[in-house]
């Protein structure tokens, strides 16, 4: 099978093509009548439909109803209005052939050379909890099916579908046309929005309307629309190459305002996501410091410029270059704090002036504002040779109050914190992690190994003399006792972890045999 051929010897060149009429038809009327307007000054005949044509027409400005041109009213409530052999014979004429251009002549229709279209605000519908007959009405048929055609027909129609791109059309008008370089740009855009428009409209289908998910959440089909927002210096090494893309709505690390600063690099992104991951989760003022997208130093105090100090105290030599998240707006303290370490980026809800005065002397420190309620998303997307796998995030969070002594004297207060803000500190660490801490900071991370009693020696070296009297925390469980006996060895007074191992009882009994208190949470957090 295939769609027909035309030899390619009939194709007359056309490059500027002068604008005599217009189709428009917006849902988005913002800048419509300036744009009417200058399309009235230059000649251009304007054909329009119900609500856009009536907004032209009292403005002042000459228009022909979509009605009066196909000689059908518009019908069914509107789903019928544009959708007519002239208007879109008037699209879809390539008069670089002689033989459209005669068809056209036969049958009476005169051609477009530009398209301005709006699409129905379906997302926005959806976005605002409408019923579904409502959301519904709101899939626009007639305008995707005219953006294709005109974008099709680039060769021989401009198509606009924001009114970001008016500036285009006001521009040709006044140097006599549109290039087909500008019309290419313009439906490569086009079908861009169609392709989006439609991935929201199939995954409201198969998400909300008739979910085909089995209950499992996870609809058959999953479609995405992302949009380069910058093209980065380079990717993880500087031999690789890359981009940064968004997708409309998103409000996380991506969307961050780069306030001061080089412009931001792959690995600076990645760090960054991580630091948000471990300081915004935590409800007292936090700091991390991240280093190869694990936490180097976290902490948390009653005041900000106190919780740094704790943090980079944690393993200073790392903390070089290294990434900080801030969970509070930065002041003046915490950023004198700052300034004096080398630091590759800083992301915070917000800075006070003299703060951010401060940091922006560091005239290569990345400084980022992101909002304290940023999405991080309810999905995880991680790409594999071949495919993509998701999974809902890991919002769970067991709170002290939920835990199981196993073994030892219930933990006072203040023990209890630490172990909380340990509890809560570890799953920003790569498994298999291991996390010491006290006094709400951490003293020593174990990251990353391929066995817990390497992240417990890893986190009990890097705690040097701190281990002692400190708490830890395991994101899993120990399967074996040698790993906790590692930490009991060093010193640790009390320890949190998900318990569930076959062998809970042997790491229960070291525990007792070191007279340490051990909770359990019942639940596990390994983060890869
Ligand atoms: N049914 C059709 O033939 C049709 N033709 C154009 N539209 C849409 O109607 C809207 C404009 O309508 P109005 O000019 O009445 O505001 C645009 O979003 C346009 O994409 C249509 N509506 C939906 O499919």
């Amino acid at each position: 099978m295939s769609g027909p051929t035309i030899d390619p010897a009939l194709y007359r060149e056309r490059d500027v093509i002068p604008i005599r009429r217009a189709l428009v038809s917006v849902s988005d009327k913002s800048g419509l009548l300036e744009l009417a307007a200058a399309l009235v000054a230059a000649g251009v005949e304007i054909v329009s439909t119900g609500s856009t044509a009536k907004a032209i027409a009292d403005a002042g400005h000459p228009v022909t109803q979509v009605g009066d041109l196909t000689g059908y009213p518009e019908s069914l409530d509107g789903r019928v209005r544009t959708l007519h052999p002239t208007v879109h014979s008037g699209l879809l004429a390539d008069l670089r052939l002689e033989d459209h251009e005669q068809q056209l002549e036969q049958q009476g229709i005169a051609p477009f050379e530009l398209l301005v279209s709006s699409l129905y605000p379906f997302a926005e519908t959806v976005a605002s909890g409408a019923e579904p007959d409502a959301v519904v009405e709101q899939i626009d048929i007639g305008g995707p099916a005219m953006v294709r055609a005109g974008a099709k027909n680039h060769a021989n129609v401009a198509v606009v579908t924001d009114p970001s791109q008016y500036r285009v059309v006001l521009d040709a008008l006044a140097h006599g046309g549109t290039t087909l370089a500008e019309r290419r740009d313009l439906a490569v855009a086009a079908f861009r929005h169609t392709a989006s428009y439609d991935i929201a409209v199939a995954s409201w289908l198969g998400n909300v309307l008739a979910p085909d998910d089995e209950g499992s959440g996870f609809p058959g089909w999953a479609g995405a629309s992302w949009e380069r927002a910058s093209i980065l210096r380079y990717g993880e090494n500087s031999h690789q190459r890359a981009a940064l893309y968004t997708s409309a709505g998103a409000r996380g690390i991506a969307q961050a305002e780069l306030l001061s600063g080089k412009e931001m690099s792959y690995n600076n992104y990645v760090d960054a996501d991580a630091a948000l991951r471990a300081a915004y989760d935590h409800h007292e003022p936090t700091i991390a410091i991240i280093k190869h997208a694990n936490p180097c130093g976290i902490a948390s105090a009653d005041a900000l410029a106190a919780a740094h100090a704790a943090a980079h105290a944690c393993d200073p030599v790392s903390a070089y270059g290294g990434v900080i998240a801030a969970n509070r707006e930065v002041d003046l303290a915490t950023a004198e704090s700052i300034a004096p370490i080398f630091t590759e980026a800083i992301v915070a809800p917000g800075y006070t002036p003299e703060a951010l005065e401060r940091l922006q002397r560091k005239k290569d420190l990345r400084i980022l504002r992101l909002p304290a309620d940023y999405a991080r998303g309810d999905m995880e997307l991680k790409q594999l040779s071949g495919g993509l796998l998701l999974q809902t995030a890991d919002a769970m969070f067991a709170p002290a109050r939920q835990w199981r002594l196993a073994t030892g004297e219930p933990a006072d207060a203040a023990t209890l914190a630490d172990l909380e803000f340990a509890w809560r500190a570890v799953r920003a660490v790569k498994s298999n992690a291991i996390l010491l801490a006290s006094g709400r900071a951490s003293v020593g991370v174990g990251m990353g190994q391929v066995n817990r009693v390497d992240s417990c020696r890893l986190a009990v070296e890097r705690a040097g003399d701190r281990a002692r009297g400190s708490v830890a925390a395991s994101d899993a469980f120990f399967p074996f006792d040698d790993g906790a006996r590692v930490l009991f060895e060093a010193g640790i007074r009390a320890l949190v972890q998900p318990g569930g191992s076959i062998r809970d009882a042997d790491t229960i009994a070291a525990a007792q045999e070191y007279g340490v208190t051990m909770y359990l949470t019942g639940e596990r957090h390994f983060f890869h």
